[in-house]
């Protein structure tokens, strides 16, 4: 399972919470990668974590002001990007741009989606994943894989119906072990969460404790 801890823009430390993943990390063998604010991907980085931008921009280089280009970004350090996260929602053809813009600088993607039938149209695009998140369930602290297991299992068969290449992640109110043992059990190769690790009091603790049935 791989998890992937999005920061967002929470007032956390997001140097000390990328050393305490590189650290579980290692210690578990569970591959964990934290996805900063574009400004603090190098610091990040620099902690030896696998690093994502949270968006990039369908742009080349060029007269594009407040972009986010993707080639910066891995200059910065990152290895992956989200691509139209619930909270950043791109144009169909932005998601298509972004993608090949990624693809350009050798970034991994993943296409967030709200439902199934999203995620078959994401996949159609050629991203190297898929992520699955009911909006509506986004920092609530429950967890898809609980409350609504049939969208994760729906979205595994939409992403194989399109193609088998495709990985599946599902994201929202995850928060502890249980709910990504829970989440691979639905057919999901990886979960996307945010306030589990970024708002918790230690979220040192909170990552040992999510990847703890996996180790
Ligand atoms: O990118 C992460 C998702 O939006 C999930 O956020 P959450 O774990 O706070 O529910």
């Amino acid at each position: 399972m791989f998890v992937l801890v999005n920061l967002k823009a929470y007032p956390c430390d997001p140097v000390a919470v990328a050393e305490a993943a590189q650290d579980v990390s290692e210690e578990t063998g569970v591959r964990v990668a934290i996805a900063p604010q574009a400004a603090h991907l190098s610091a990040v980085a620099d902690t030896g974590v696998e690093t994502w931008a949270q968006h990039v921009s369908p742009v080349e280089h060029g007269s594009h002001t407040g972009s986010t280009l993707a080639e910066a970004a891995a200059d910065a350090g990152a290895t992956g990007t989200l691509i139209n996260h619930s909270e950043n929602r791109l144009k169909l053809a932005d998601v298509d741009g972004s993608i090949d813009a990624a693809d350009r600088a050798d970034l991994e993607t993943i296409v967030c989606a709200n439902n199934p039938d999203q995620i078959g149209a994401a996949a159609a695009l050629g991203p190297d994943s898929v992520a699955v998140e009911p909006p509506e369930l986004i920092g609530t602290g429950t967890p898809v894989s609980k409350a609504d297991p049939d969208i994760v299992t729906d979205a595994v068969e939409a992403a194989a119906a399109v193609d088998e290449s495709v990985d599946v992640l599902c994201g929202a109110g995850i928060s502890t072990g249980d709910d990504v043992v829970s989440a691979q059990d639905l057919g999901a190769t990886g979960v996307l969460l945010a306030s589990g690790v970024a708002k918790a009091d230690d979220p040192r603790a909170a990552l040992e404790d999510l990847v703890e049935p996996l180790a």
